[in-house]
């Protein structure tokens, strides 16, 4: 495994041969043809989410400007023309954002689509009269039910675009666990290769408890969207993500690191309750580890960018092994449960008929009555006890011969006609 500062980690992948795919891939120079790559941010609040944005929207555009510098007769490119190359000769276009954070009050990147420009939080709020975290998540809902618009403009700008990148609210859990997070993340992902790029604070990880958590809450990201993930740990200028990538490999140096840990034992010399879970819960995670990729960046620096991206790279290619196939079983099996749903109503009508059709008097009253009008008395209202008919001023009703341009078939006089007798319908021209 590389164990590069920087290097992209494939933790024992399914599709292990997806980067050097890539890589193959990005030689050939197809990619001007292939849909765009949506990127998805998301991490905790000040993980470093929209400086992680601006700094990969820079690296886009930088290489794309070293590109065109390149291009013209006597263009000198610049020093990422290195890494350009290094990526192989892949044609870069500057990428389209997406802003879906209602409540930022500076952006460090100038965004194509921005929450802001459609919905007013500050105006949800008092509107409302809400909390900040319920007019973060009133406006993304607001906003969603324009994301089909959205997603047009997106679409429209398909073709001249490599990346679209998302970058999300700060309170992660407004995207992750609610109703429009799920369905913008869907319509994202049904419409474009899509990886989740979940953004860490190194800093703030180094510790046993903290890491289990934040790998806790990304294993169940990853569970809920089932999209190819890339555990981005940020600000490695900070501090080293070494640490991460050794517990993540390596189940005894977590369990060494839990040990050591101040927080291990009790006053007693125990291990402590806490201990005890998250040895048991680091077996679970070791699962999850395996299904992964790794990267350490520094949105500072720009460290470790170029890496990132071929993991997105990757990722193209696990999207379409192993998301749009389980993408196409679940749309199968939830048209196989709306099909069973209507046989199953549609035996239970037939149920309910049968049993009807037993009580007695039955037959005999669910017959056709030849005098339905006879019911009716001299001021046409209904003599029945039980006024079950619509009264209609007939002399309002348009001739429904004229209405239907003489494709109407009268069935009630053809069957009063024919006294309820078989009889041949007519038939449509
Ligand atoms: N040293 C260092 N600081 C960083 C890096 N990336 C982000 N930061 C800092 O981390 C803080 C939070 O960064 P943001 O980009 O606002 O984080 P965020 O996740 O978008 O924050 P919310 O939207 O509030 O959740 C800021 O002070 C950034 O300057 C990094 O790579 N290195």
């Amino acid at each position: 495994m590389d164990t590069t500062t920087t290097g992209t980690q494939s933790l024992a992948h399914p599709t292990a041969n997806a980067n050097a795919n890539a890589d193959a891939d990005a030689a050939s120079g197809s990619e001007t043809s292939k849909k765009p790559m949506a990127i998805i941010t998301i991490g905790m609040a000040g993980a470093g989410k929209s400086t992680f944005v601006q700094r990969i929207n820079s690296y886009l555009h930088s290489l794309s400007d070293s590109q065109g510098a390149a291009a013209e007769p006597g263009g000198g490119g610049s020093s990422e023309t290195n890494e350009e190359e290094a990526e192989g000769q892949k044609t870069h276009r500057p990428p389209y954002v997406l802003n879906l954070d209602p409540a930022v009050t500076r952006l460090p990147y100038e965004a194509n689509i921005d929450i802001r420009d459609t919905v007013n939080y500050a105006e949800v709020m008092k509107q409302y009269n809400l909390g900040p975290n319920g007019g973060i998540m009133t406006a993304l809902n607001l906003f969603t039910t324009k994301f089909d618009q959205v997603l047009d403009l997106v679409e429209k700008r398909a073709d001249e675009v490599d990346y679209v990148i998302l970058d999300t609210p700060g309170q992660i859990e407004i995207f992750t666990w609610s109703a429009s997070g799920a369905i913008i993340t869907d319509a994202i992902a049904s419409s474009f290769p899509t990886v989740v790029a979940y953004i860490i604070d190194t800093p703030r990880t180094n510790a046993p408890a903290t890491f289990m958590s934040n790998m806790l809450y990304a294993c169940s990201i990853l569970y809920k969207t089932k999209l190819p993930f890339i555990l981005v740990f940020n600000k490695t200028d900070v501090q080293p993500h070494e640490f991460a990538l050794e517990w993540m490999e390596d189940f005894e140096a977590f369990q060494e690191a839990l040990a050591t840990h101040g927080t291990a034992r009790d006053a007693e010399g125990e291990p402590t309750y806490m201990n005890s879970l998250m040895n048991s819960m680091s077996l679970v995670l070791d699962e999850f580890y395996k299904g992964i990729k790794a990267v350490g960046v520094s949105s500072f620096t720009g460290a470790g960018i170029p890496e990132f991206f071929k993991a997105v790279e990757a990722s193209r290619e696990e999207y379409t092994t192993l998301y749009l196939p389980e993408l196409a079983r679940a749309k199968q099996r939830r048209e196989a449960k709306v099909r069973e749903a209507k046989e199953e109503s549609m035996r239970r009508l037939m149920r309910d008929l049968e049993v009807d059709r037993k009580k007695p008097g039955f037959v005999e009253r669910d017959k056709w009555d030849p005098n339905y009008h006879d019911d009716e008395g001299e001021d046409g209202e209904m003599e029945d006890e039980e006024d079950t008919h619509v009264n209609v001023d007939e002399d309002e009703l348009m001739d429904p011969r004229e209405a239907f341009g003489g494709q109407y078939i009268d069935l009630t006089r053809a069957q009063r006609s024919a006294g309820g007798a078989d009889m041949n319908w007519p038939r449509p021209v």
